[in-house]
C-alpha cells in the first residue's frame, strides 16, 4: 500500500474511533447519572481493573499491556469527568513526582491543585475541596512517610489506590561548568538518594541547601545560576532549566509509592490489598499473637512496619485481600479495638 492509501485506512479507523467514543460516553454520561442520583462515588478502580484485566487477556495484536493501560486509563479519566468533575489535591509543587503520580491515575484532563504540606492534602479532602489526595507513602531507599502515617491515623480517609512512580533524579543547572556550581538545592530525602553521585562528583563540599520539594529547588536553580537543582526531569523542563547529569540516582531501582485517599470505600476487585494500623498493648507476645491470627487465616502479610504516633508505638500492615473477604472480617473484628482499617484497594505492586 502506499503512503496516502495507508493514511485513508487511518482517517477511516479514527473517524470510527471517534464514534465509538462518543457512544460510550453517551453511556458513562448516563452510569454519571445513576450515580448522581444516588450518590455512588463515580470513581471505581475495580471496575476500571476488571476491564483492563478483560482486554489483556482478549488482546491478540500489537498492543502491549502498558500501551492498553495508558490508553484506556486515560478514557476512564475522560469518562470521570464527564460523570462528574471531582477535583485532586495533591503534595505540590506542581511537577513533583507526587503531581505525576496524580497524573498517571487521573490523566490529563481533570482539575489538579497543589497542596504545600501532607497534613494540608488531607485537610483539603476532608473540607470537600478535592474529592482525592494524593500522597506519597514510602520509598524504596528512604522508607515510610511518617506524616502520611500521621494523617491516615487523624482523619477520616481511606485510601482507594496506589500508584509506584520510578524515580529519576537528574542534576540541572544554569552554570556552564560544573566548577561554577556554588550550592544544589533539593528535597533532603533526594540528596540521601544521590549520596555516591554527590561524593564521585565532588559536590562533598558543595553548600546542600535543602527545600520543600525537588521542583521548589529546580525553581529556585533557574533563578540562580551559581547553583544547581536534584529535581527530576519533569520539573527542570518545567523551569527551563538545562539537564547536566541523568539518572543521578544511587539505587536505580528508586521507587516511590504513593497513596490516593478519597471519602468512600471500595468494592472488593478480585486483587486487592489492605493497609491497618494497629494499636497492640505494650506486653511481650502481643504482636506475635495477632499475626498468628492471619497466618492461621492463610493470609499473605506484604509489610509490617513499626511507627510511633503521637507518642504511642503502632503498626502499619498490609496484607493481601479485601476487609471485607470473610476470613479477613473476622480477623478486624476480633481486634477492632486496636485496629484502624486504613483502606482495601486494587494491588499494584508487591515489591516496596
Ligand atoms: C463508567 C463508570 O465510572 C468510572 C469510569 C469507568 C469507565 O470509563 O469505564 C469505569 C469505572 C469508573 O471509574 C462505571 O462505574 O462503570
Amino acid at each position: 500500500m502506499t503512503l496516502d492509501e495507508l493514511r485513508e485506512k487511518i482517517d477511516h479507523i479514527d473517524d470510527t474511533l471517534l464514534k465509538l467514543y462518543n457512544e460510550r460516553m453517551e453511556l458513562v454520561h448516563q452510569v454519571g447519572e445513576l450515580k448522581n442520583t444516588t450518590g455512588a462515588p463515580i470513581y471505581r478502580p475495580e471496575r476500571e481493573q476488571e476491564i483492563l484485566k478483560r482486554l489483556k487477556e482478549h488482546n491478540h495484536g500489537k498492543l502491549t499491556d502498558e500501551a492498553i493501560d495508558a490508553l484506556f486509563l486515560e478514557m476512564f479519566a475522560v469518562a470521570r469527568n464527564l460523570e462528574r468533575p471531582e477535583a485532586i489535591a495533591y503534595l505540590g509543587p506542581e511537577a513533583s513526582f507526587t503531581h505525576q503520580a496524580a497524573e498517571s491515575k487521573f490523566g490529563a484532563m481533570s482539575v489538579y491543585f497543589p497542596v504545600a504540606t501532607i497534613k494540608g492534602v488531607f485537610r483539603e479532602v476532608s473540607n470537600g475541596k478535592a474529592k482525592f489526595g494524593v500522597v506519597p507513602i514510602e520509598n524504596s531507599s528512604n522508607g515510610i512517610v511518617s506524616d502520611t502515617i500521621n494523617c491516615l491515623n487523624d482523619y477520616d480517609l481511606k485510601i482507594i489506590a496506589e500508584v509506584v512512580v520510578e524515580i529519576h533524579h537528574v542534576l540541572a543547572t544554569e552554570a556552564e561548568n560544573i566548577k561554577d556550581i556554588e550550592r544544589i538545592y533539593s528535597k533532603d530525602i533526594a540528596f540521601g538518594q544521590c549520596q555516591n553521585f554527590l561524593s564521585d562528583f565532588g559536590f562533598d563540599e558543595v553548600e546542600q541547601i535543602p527545600v520543600e520539594s525537588t521542583a521548589k529547588a529546580a525553581k529556585l536553580a533557574a533563578e540562580d545560576p551559581q547553583s544547581a537543582a536534584i529535581c527530576s526531569a519533569v520539573a527542570a523542563k518545567i523551569y527551563n532549566l538545562p539537564v547536566l547529569f541523568e539518572n543521578i540516582e544511587d539505587n536505580q531501582n528508586n521507587r516511590t509509592r504513593f497513596f490516593i485517599v478519597s471519602d468512600f470505600e471500595n468494592a472488593p476487585s478480585g486483587n486487592d490489598k489492605t493497609s491497618l494500623l494497629v494499636k497492640l498493648p505494650n506486653k511481650p507476645g502481643s504482636l506475635v499473637e495477632f499475626l498468628n491470627d492471619f497466618e492461621a487465616a492463610n493470609i499473605n502479610l506484604t509489610k509490617i512496619k513499626s511507627h510511633i504516633v503521637e507518642g504511642v508505638s503502632v503498626f502499619f500492615i498490609e496484607f493481601n485481600g479485601h476487609k471485607d473477604d470473610p476470613k479477613i472480617k473476622e480477623i478486624i473484628q476480633k481486634h477492632k479495638d486496636v485496629i484502624k482499617v486504613l483502606g482495601s484497594y486494587v494491588k499494584e505492586t508487591d515489591d516496596i
